[in-house]
């Protein structure tokens, strides 16, 4: 094979490539199941020559990296995440990982203002014309490997060949290093379905018509959307997302998803990373029904907005009564990111027939059994804002569903107070009273009572 010498020349063991690293480094582990495990445990092992290397990735799909289990004192190695799984989510909680605020869809142009000494990437083998491709995250992987001083590739033969658009591969002349592995793909149990998210799906299905093009979110809700599409009588459904999650194989087993009806990348499911189960994996690979292109393709609202009636499927953790929505924080206490919510939101918006659903259990019951109204008079202190209320457009929970554009601020407080728990309206009603957004009681002032 005409790479071959090429590839000898630069294959190594772990120890080996991790060597280049220096203290006060950057070092790229890139995102969800492309984080490299093997130079990962290499790099743990030099935890008492290095200081002060700082390690950069968004949603983890493993456990913690063994960097982290090493030096939980953060002397050698600090983490960072752009966007919190589960699993970036305990350690912050531990204060073992730092939260990087992004918009996805910037990321890779993120590369004019970060230091990028060493990207460490998990690819599939190199094929016949020497490119390693991403695989399962087309993300800002090649945008860090351009502007990274060395790049090493964790070569899995167990990582899928993902066709894609565009920046799912990287050539071997491009590569430092190469290191071999044969880890398992990171799969994602299908959530389970409860019985509300199976309500919001249903109420979100009423909303969909022929020729719709999909953006799903992660949770159990879309998963529930995915096996009611697949039973619905709706056609030539296509799919534009930045997840491509197992509800999508649902639909597309069920021949929903011909992409007929796309204006661009027709035919094609696009999406620019893959986490679910093993099963979708396997869909993926090789697959030409498939293109991963990076996020700032599949997630610019003006790419988005070609597609006609594109609908946007996401999950958010609070709301207040002014419209306000929270999916990333409750108080300061980060749960998951920004990630690509207003991208598909506004995309999904400016969309010919678009539109974008934002959908929330109406309760939370903490681990004390404790239930809390998830619509709120105002955010908690310290809660991030994720969508503002200007852009928002559907809140669905699973007593309804209600658009918010062009509703002032009294017809949202009703709305809300409608999507909310009926143990929770009267105080809701109350509190909304209080901050002068309920009409439908408040003593409004005669004209002379303002003017004076
Ligand atoms: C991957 C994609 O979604 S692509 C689409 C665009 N991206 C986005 O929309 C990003 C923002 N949205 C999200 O990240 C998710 O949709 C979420 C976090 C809002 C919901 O995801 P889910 O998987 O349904 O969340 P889940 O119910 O498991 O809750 C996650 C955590 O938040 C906690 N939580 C949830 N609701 C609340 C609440 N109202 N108050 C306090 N904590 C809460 C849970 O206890 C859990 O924490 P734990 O794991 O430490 O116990
Ligand atoms: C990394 C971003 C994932 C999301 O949008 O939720």
């Amino acid at each position: 094979m005409r790479y071959s010498a090429e590839y000898q020349s630069k294959l190594c063991t772990a120890d080996e490539a991790v060597k280049v690293v220096k203290s006060g480094d950057w070092v790229d582990y890139g995102t969800f199941a492309n984080q490299v495990v093997e130079l990962d445990k290499a790099l743990a092992k030099r935890k008492d020559e290095l200081e002060n290397v700082n390690i950069r990735s968004a949603a983890r799909a493993y456990g913690p990296p063994m960097t982290v289990l090493a030096d939980p004192k953060k002397e050698s190695f600090i983490f960072n995440s752009g966007h919190f799984t589960l699993i970036d989510r305990r350690m912050h909680d531990y204060n073992l990982c730092n939260f990087i605020p992004i918009l996805f869809r910037e990321c890779p142009s993120y590369a004019q203002y970060v230091k990028a000494d060493v990207t460490m990437i998990a690819v599939s083998p190199m094929d016949e014309h020497g490119y390693f491709n991403f695989g399962l995250s087309n993300t800002y992987t090649k945008a860090v490997c351009d502007i990274s001083k060395k790049v090493i590739v964790e070569v899995n033969p167990k990582m899928p060949r993902v066709p894609g658009g565009n920046s799912e591969s990287i050539h071997i002349s491009e590569v430092d290093m190469i290191v071999e592995a044969d880890w398992t793909m990171p799969a994602i149990p299908n959530l389970p379905i409860t019985e509300v998210d199976h309500k919001i799906a249903a109420l979100v299905l009423n909303e969909l018509e022929d020729g719709a093009c999909i953006q799903l979110g992660i949770g159990g809700m879309p998963n529930a959307l995915g096996k009611l599409i697949a039973q619905s009588d709706l056609k030539d459904l296509g799919a534009h997302t930045e997840m491509l999650c197992d509800a999508y194989l649902d639909m597309w087993e069920a021949g929903k998803l011909t992409g007929k009806r796309k204006n661009i990348d027709r035919e094609k499911m696009v999406f620019t990373f893959a986490l679910g189960s093993q099963k979708l994996y396997d869909f993926v690979h090789n697959n030409p029904a498939v293109a991963s292109y990076p996020v700032n393709y599949t997630n610019y609202p003006h790419i988005i907005a070609q597609n006609d009636k594109v609908m946007s499927i996401n999950g958010v953790l609070e709301v207040d009564l002014f419209g306000q929505v929270a999916a990333e924080s409750s108080g300061p206490r980060q749960i998951s990111g920004t990630g690509g919510q207003v991208d598909f939101v506004e995309g999904a918006y400016l969309s010919k027939g678009g539109k974008a659903f934002l959908c929330l259990p109406s309760t939370y019951t903490n681990k004390k059994g404790e239930m809390f109204s998830r619509i709120k008079p105002t955010l908690s202190p310290g809660t991030i804002v994720t969508t503002p209320r200007p852009m928002v457009m559907y809140l669905v929970t699973e007593n309804g569903i209600a658009n918010m554009k062009c509703k002032s601020t009294w017809e949202r407080a009703e709305a809300l107070v409608e999507l909310a728990h009926p143990k929770f309206q009267d105080e809701l009603i109350r509190e909304a009273t209080k901050m002068n957004i309920w009409t439908k009681t408040n003593k409004k002032p005669t004209l002379d009572q303002m003017v004076s």
